[in-house]
């Protein structure tokens, strides 16, 4: 393991925000802590870096003890913060420049803003970046010691779902690289498309920590089907043996089945009885969904 939290525990004014967290985090995978706002991620995440001093638990990154080997450990991994702000007066090359000259042996920044298609902006001020260029310069800065392990803090929060999208192939490339990734976001769609593993926070314990498929099969709750359909008697599709609830929006009919084997029973059922129906799909349960069984509600986005 290239990451081990035990009992990690951290309060502030009183108030636990990090309640006994164990994980390990292995070499070579992207693992999430995820949850809602205030669950504690950031927390998490800042004791890991050493930036934060926890009241107890014991940390260890690449061997190194967060708070003791803080300086050597920086030579190792990188950090892009969740609230950063930079100089506006400042170009995109010179703080590339500036972050270079920390570390003996960098990566040459040009290599990087070109594989984050920034390259163009290298002269413009931070001031004039949007949104995503700036998340982009932000994670850039945190390559450039060459790390083996990057920590991303809501990465993508803030962006819109394009930008968001292309930031997740960045990050996708970055594993292929054999970096390792720790991140933290409240998008659950974004979890489940990046991350190997992950841990539920809630309320500053883990809730839940596994593959995103195993958390997903560990709730059961089943396949939706929609569909739109202009006459149908919604009592009899409620009386099938495999539909455990049914509800109608005006022409759109969702039913919640057992498994994604009652499609084919469905559309029996339909066909049998002479329904027209048009724009059948399935939708699959997500992290969302186990994130609604295990806190008991549903997480804000
Ligand atoms: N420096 C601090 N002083 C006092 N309370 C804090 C401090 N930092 C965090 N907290 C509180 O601790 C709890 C956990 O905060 P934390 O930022 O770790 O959560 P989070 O899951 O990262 O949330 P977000 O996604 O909103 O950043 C929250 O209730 C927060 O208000």
């Amino acid at each position: 393991m290239i990451i081990e939290v035990k009992n990690l525990t951290k309060s502030y004014e009183g108030k636990k925000a990090v309640d006994d967290v164990s994980f390990n985090i292995e070499e070579g995978e992207i693992f999430g802590i995820i949850g809602p706002n205030g669950a504690g991620k950031t927390t998490i995440l800042e004791c890991i870096e050493g930036l934060r001093i926890p009241d107890s638990g014991y940390i260890r990154v690449l061997n190194f003890n967060p708070l003791k080997d803080r300086k050597k450990m920086y030579e190792y991994i990188g950090v892009q913060l969740q609230e950063t702000t930079y100089p506006d007066r400042l170009k995109v090359w010179e703080i590339c420049r500036l972050f270079s000259s920390f570390y003996n042996n960098p990566v040459p920044y040009n290599d990087l803003l070109r594989q984050f298609d920034l390259e163009e902006k290298k002269n413009s001020y931070i001031s004039k970046l949007s949104g995503g260029q700036k998340q982009k310069l932000s994670i850039i800065l945190a390559l450039i010691p060459n790390p083996k392990i990057v920590f991303l803090d809501e990465l993508t929060t803030g962006l819109d779902p394009q930008a968001r999208r292309s930031m997740w192939g960045y990050i996708k490339e970055l594993k292929e690289k054999g970096l390792t990734i720790c991140l933290t976001t409240h998008y659950m769609e974004e979890a489940e498309y990046l991350c190997d593993r992950v841990a539920i926070i809630n309320e500053g314990k883990i809730a839940a920590i596994d593959t995103v498929d195993k958390l997903i099969n560990l709730i059961d709750s089943g396949v939706k089907i929609i569909f739109t359909c202009e006459e149908i008697d919604i009592k009899k599709l409620e009386n099938l043996i495999f539909i455990k609830k049914v509800e109608k929006y005006n022409n759109e009919i969702h039913v919640y089945c057992e498994n994604k084997d009652n499609l084919t029973d469905l559309i029996n059922f339909l066909q049998n009885e002479g329904i027209k129906f048009s724009n059948l799909k399935t939708i699959n349960p997500g992290l969302e969904d186990v994130f609604l069984k295990i806190t008991g509600y549903k997480i804000e986005k």
